[in-house]
């Protein structure tokens, strides 16, 4: 006997006891924004403001531009399950945050696993002082000289790409086709690979790719655990991909980078790039030993970032262009007409094409494929102009997705209207347009991802019309599992080649 006489009646007292005590303890800190005066939408217990995301009922990207649209207070508080989250929605204040006080939101609130020391070595999940250092050292790999380089590289798989759309004319998923451009890419100038992604379906960077990115149960629930819930990642050990995938890219780089080491072969890609430095001996003395993770780290990391983001630039701009074909029709006249004063795609010549430039900024803005940006507050922070203090530790998000739909800043966002960015600069005062983030944590690989991206439409749109089909969805829907914004059904789309007049 331990409260009643009855053993049943006990376990329905230990029951509820147990319910309410839980309960208790998963609201403790509800009161945290209304002490500070800082509006925050109702939180429920267990889950605070994270329901639809934890449920999967739509994405983070998504979930946060809901939460974004429901006020127009300057920042906000939410809670993810018990613990309290700053948003910050004005455009002064996120210039602030990113630029102006950089150094004390220098790191992001992923997490950083201490199991895995190949995660923990990503330029994107790195904390400070080893990120500062790592970034130094690795933005030289991206600089004018050396993306000329790499262009080189890009462009057989361009005709690899128009020989492919040759063979399947005719309806395609258009994402993937974006995949394997931007897989092959990313293979050939970071890891001096011939992924083959065009020949095989069933290619083995192809594979590395779907698993880290393709929308499923796993990937889903690792992946919000790594912004939101970062005590799991270490209790669990869980690895924001699949162990065997970072064994693959690790082996295949340190293969390649023994073998150059070897030839003494010069390719233009990254390996050369880094092989010089650690010649230079600029990873320091304990960079020796060729398998150590800082070595392999960049081109892991180059790939995990710049896969996905590229092949979603392209596909959804092909999507939009297929929907507004004024807007392809104008494209193509500045793509056939540029490709003529160069002579075919080249990398000077896309940095003339001013109306390719903003389609792909509008594109951007429709569609930023990391749809948010992330912020650990370091040290206690006054919040300029406000009564708040940020505490220490406290995760700051800003919803791009919620910024860049805002029709105080864009009117009409849901058009696809690349003349809106014709001489205008959206972040004079503050800021509401970054699809590569801003300030010093900004993406480092923006001109490559853009160089790409131009690359592969020029390429296309040269060639093939872009036509909605039956399948083609209108209007997208973002797949709810995903960290990244994805269409659930893809991007199908015809693909018609353009017979050229006879002069
Ligand atoms: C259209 C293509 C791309 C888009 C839209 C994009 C977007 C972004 C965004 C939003 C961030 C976070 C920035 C922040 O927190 O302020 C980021 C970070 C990053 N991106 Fe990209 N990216 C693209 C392509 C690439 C490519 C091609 C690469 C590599 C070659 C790359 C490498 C990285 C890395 C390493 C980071 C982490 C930077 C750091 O923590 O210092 N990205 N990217």
């Amino acid at each position: 006997m331990l409260i009643t006489s009855s053993w049943k009646i006990d376990l329905i007292i230990l029951f509820v006891v147990s319910i309410f005590m839980l309960y208790k303890y998963s609201t403790r800190k509800f009161n945290y924004w209304k002490k500070r005066g800082v509006y925050h939408p109702k939180p429920i217990p267990f889950l605070g403001n994270i329901a639809d995301v934890t449920f999967f009922r739509t994405n983070i990207g998504e979930w946060l531009k809901k939460i974004y649209d429901s006020t127009d207070e300057p920042f906000f508080g939410i809670f993810v399950f018990d613990e309290p989250h700053l948003i910050i929605k004005s455009p002064e204040l996120i210039k602030q945050i990113m630029v102006k006080d950089f150094h004390n939101f220098n790191d992001r609130t992923v997490a950083q696993p201490e199991h895995n020391k190949m995660i923990q070595n990503l330029m994107f999940f790195q904390r400070n002082p080893e990120w500062k250092e790592a970034r130094s050292k690795i933005t030289p790999v991206f600089t004018s000289g050396k993306l000329k380089s790499m262009f080189t590289l890009i462009e057989p798989i361009g005709a690899n790409l128009l020989s492919y759309l040759e063979k399947n004319e005719g309806e395609l998923e258009s994402k993937e086709v974006c995949a394997k451009f931007a897989t092959d890419v990313i293979a050939k100038c970071f890891f001096g690979i011939n992924a083959h992604c065009f020949d095989d379906d069933e290619a083995m960077f192809r594979k590395l790719g779907r698993t880290v990115f393709d929308f499923s149960w796993r990937n889903g629930i690792v992946q919000t655990a790594y912004f939101f819930r970062q005590k799991w990642v270490d209790t669990f050990k869980l690895d924001f991909v699949e162990k065997w995938v970072f064994d693959y890219f690790h082996e295949a780089f340190s293969k390649t980078m023994r073998a150059r080491q070897e030839s003494g072969a010069k390719n233009n890609d990254l390996v050369d790039i880094l092989n010089a430095m650690k010649k230079n001996s600029e990873f320091g003395s304990d960079m020796a030993d060729l398998e150590t993770e800082k070595l392999v780290g960049p081109a892991i990391q180059f790939f995990m970032a710049g896969f996905e983001t590229t092949s979603s630039t392209i596909s959804f701009t092909l999507y939009e262009l297929c929907l507004n074909k004024n807007i392809q029709n104008k494209l193509r006249t500045e793509v056939l007409s540029n490709i003529k004063k160069h002579g075919g795609v080249t990398y000077e010549g896309l940095l003339e094409m001013k109306y390719m430039d903003l389609c792909v900024k509008e594109i951007l803005r429709m569609y930023p494929v990391l749809p948010f940006l992330d912020r650990t507050c370091k040290e206690d922070y006054q919040l300029p102009g406000t009564n708040l203090v940020i505490e220490k530790g406290m995760p700051v998000f800003i919803s791009m997705f919620g910024m860049h739909q805002d029709e105080k800043y864009f009117p009409d966002p849901k058009k696809f209207d690349p003349d809106r960015f014709q001489n205008k600069n959206y972040n004079s005062e503050g800021f509401v347009y970054f699809p590569f983030g801003e300030g010093p944590r900004a993406c480092i690989g923006e001109r490559f991802g853009l160089m790409s991206t131009k690359a592969a439409l020029a390429y296309i749109i040269e060639k093939y019309e872009v036509e909605k089909c039956a399948t083609t969805p209108t209007p997208v829907v973002f797949a709810p599992k995903s960290l990244v914004l994805q269409s659930t059904v893809g991007l199908p789309m015809r693909f018609k080649r353009i017979i050229p007049t006879p002069a």
